[in-house]
């Protein structure tokens, strides 16, 4: 049960010792033949956990009603791989939520919902089909439903991704928790700053470059507060200079300015130092701070057994001597710390008295040596959000259990207290977003530094090729849900959304990857010499191939049909091809199955081509303790292309090298040109001759 809480329900860690023992005692509770049928249900894993799910959705302890969304969430997340899994876990959403209101909330008809979630998956599972293809998929699934319907909800489905972003923040409703609520005054304060309007804040700390992940939350705060008439912050959490340059600070401004956005204000959580120290002095003057000399791992054990630390009843004005000297350079690193007196045996560990200031001697990028005491994130976050008046904060979930903390903070400071919400961080499928394994894969060689094309960071995003168009239109489709920090979403999703851009923008050029001279005699005294593409060459044909092969007529696109007369091998490589010029007549050329790419040699130049491919072999690498091991060791592969000469090539240009796939021009060294590769063309229309 433990196991099954842990994997597929996403509660606070602390609550799972409250939540057992209910449950435990509540199946205690079933008759015997209550329990037979119970478990007769439950014939498989898959059914065992929406079963669970929806089990303890309905045994909630009043108590933990705010997390009966999470759950009811989890359910609607759950991927599922059959018509039968998918009834089954309508029939479970129906049973234990009000009918009425799920009917009205989500969709008209069961029928609906079941092709709607059909197509969900099946955008998800093949995200590069088309309608058409789409609704023979469907109709294999759900024989009944008409064309016209599916079309309806699929328009439906992505008016309803494009809106949600911004209007998700609207839909969010203060939660019942007593210690949430603001005072009269000041609310009344805090509407007379912002008039009624949004104000929102993009936190990240400049300790990295920024990654995918991050653009759903400069998505969700910038957007949102341009779509809604209000405001938002680039706020720098720069609480620990040990991590923290100038150059991170540099590089956020300009992915936030990529993205075509303003910040209403550029601040950092240094300018707000002054004002959070006075905010740690008078915790210490009310009793509700104290200095401590516990070392780290002291510290964690006391914490960890809910025990007091031996420091706790240190008399008021030592506490506040000491914090005073420890700014003024007087003590060295880790001697002192100060603490919060909130709870030791509190069942949010958050609250075990947590540190909130430490002494540092690193320089800071902003405040240079002016700081020897640096606050900690939990306790700077909130004082700059509400000095900010931020209304809706909104972070990613693993700082769900830290919400508590934020309001405690904020309430004993008799501070205004934002609206905090959490949404799932990213995950991409056969990568890693977290600046910190990213920062471990440039250490160890196996990148070529933050902006290595085939990262997910925005440095190495726009390298590859990528647009701020292409990546919020993921963000667009995969959105902001809550299900969970484990979700993967598939990278191809990300693929298909620079392609169908690129399809619309990049020019169509003949280029030749891996290039093969061959001869072609167009008459007894004139040979014509071009380069054709490796792939398109081989010794022994098979029958889905339309290339150059011995003795069968091929068409050289827009020229003519040419007959392959002889391939000569040298150490297993094609050394010369001869082939005959046969006909340039057009009809005769349609009539050909295979259209062969090539370039006359006196019309091209020599480029190179840096393809990349997944980073990881596996899905989820970050599941691997040592993921370097699963690194796609073929994941950047160079190659020698030819490009038609006549063209003007610069960095940054877009091309889609026919039947290839796009390209951009990274650079241009000493005349010679480096194309990457963004993205291949759908599957199937490579091998797709005509
Ligand atoms: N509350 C938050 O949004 C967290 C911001 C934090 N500085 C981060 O970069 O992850």
């Amino acid at each position: 049960m433990q196991y099954l809480l842990r994997h597929y329900i996403r509660i606070p860690h602390y609550l799972y010792s409250q939540f057992t023992p209910s449950i435990a005692s509540t199946l205690k509770n079933l008759s015997p033949s209550q329990l037979t049928q119970f478990n007769q249900l439950i014939s498989n894993d898959d059914e065992k956990k929406l079963k669970l799910i929806a089990y303890l959705v309905q045994k909630l302890k009043p108590g933990l009603i705010p997390y009966k969304q999470i759950l009811l969430q989890q359910i609607r997340n759950k991927s599922i791989e059959s018509n039968q899994d998918l009834e089954y876990a309508i029939k479970l959403i129906q049973k234990i939520q009000n009918p009425e209101f799920y009917l009205n909330e989500y969709i008209n008809t069961i029928k609906e919902k079941r092709i709607h979630s059909c197509i969900i998956q099946i955008n998800q599972k093949y995200p590069g089909l088309c309608s058409n293809e789409q609704l023979i998929k469907i109709k294999e699934q759900f024989p009944e439903c008409t064309q016209e319907m599916i079309i309806k909800l699929n328009q439906n489905k992505q008016n309803q991704s494009k809106q949600q972003i911004y209007e998700k923040i609207q839909t969010f409703t203060p939660r019942d928790i007593p210690e949430q609520h603001n005072l009269p005054e000041q609310l009344e304060k805090h509407k007379c700053i912002t008039q009624g309007k949004i104000v929102l804040r993009f936190p990240p700390e400049p300790n990295g470059y920024l990654h995918l992940g991050h653009v759903r939350s400069i998505r969700l705060n910038f957007y949102s507060a341009e779509q809604l008439n209000g405001y938002c912050y680039l706020r720098y959490d720069d609480t620990n200079p040990a991590n923290e340059k100038q150059i991170y600070i540099d590089e956020i401004e300009h992915n936030v300015k990529w993205f075509g956005h303003k910040p209403t204000h550029i601040t950092y959580a240094s300018d707000y130092f002054p004002f959070i120290f006075d905010c740690a002095i008078k915790l210490i003057k009310d009793n509700k701070a104290f200095i401590c000399e516990q070392n780290r791992d002291e510290m964690k054990e006391y914490r960890r057994n809910k025990q007091p630390s031996p420091y706790r009843d240190r008399d008021i004005d030592e506490s506040l001597r000491i914090f005073n000297e420890m700014q003024e350079g007087k003590h060295p690193e880790s001697k002192y710390t100060l603490r919060l007196k909130i709870d030791y045996q509190h069942a949010n560990p958050t609250l075990r008295d947590p540190v909130i200031y430490r002494v540092l001697y690193t320089q800071h990028p902003k405040s240079g040596d002016k700081w020897k005491v640096y606050p900690m994130y939990d306790f700077a976050h909130c004082i700059c959000d509400s000095l900010e008046n931020i209304t809706h904060s909104l972070c990613t979930l693993e700082f769900e259990i830290r919400r508590e903390l934020y309001y405690w903070i904020l309430t004993n400071l008799n501070l205004y207290k934002p609206f905090v919400y959490e949404f799932s961080r990213l995950n991409v499928s056969n990568n890693m977003l977290s600046k910190r394994k990213i920062g471990k894969m440039i250490e160890m060689g196996i990148v070529n530094g933050w902006d290595d094309p085939r990262l997910l960071t925005l440095a190495g995003l726009r390298k590859r090729g990528y647009t701020p168009q292409a990546i919020n239109e993921f963000i667009d489709q995969v959105s902001v849900p809550r299900g969970g920090n484990e979700q993967i979403i598939s990278i191809k999703i990300l693929e298909n959304c620079i392609r169908k851009e690129l399809e619309k923008t990049a020019p169509k050029i003949m280029a030749i990857l891996n290039p093969i001279l061959i001869d072609v005699e167009i008459d007894k005294n004139t040979i014509k010499q071009v380069y054709v593409q490796q792939d398109d060459v081989k010794l022994v044909s098979n029958p889905d191939f339309y290339g150059l092969t011995p003795n069968k007529q091929v068409c050289l696109r827009f020229f003519g049909v040419i007959l392959c007369e002889d391939i000569i091998l040298e150490n297993d490589k094609v050394k010369y091809i001869k082939v005959k010029l046969i006909s340039t007549d057009i009809n005769e050329r349609k009539k050909l199955k295979g259209q062969i790419n090539w370039l006359d040699k006196n019309d091209c130049i020599t480029a190179t081509v840096n393809e990349y491919s997944y980073l990881f072999d596996t899905e989820n690498p970050a599941e691997i303790q040592e993921f370097w091991n699963s690194f796609n060791k073929n994941s950047l592969q160079i190659y020698d292309v030819k490009v038609p000469k006549q063209l003007e090539y610069k960095v940054g240009d877009r091309f889609q090298f026919e039947r290839n796939g796009f390209y951009i021009v990274d650079s241009i060294k000493d005349g010679h040109i480096y194309f990457n590769k963004i993205v291949g063309l759908v599957e199937g229309e490579k091998k797709n001759l005509k």
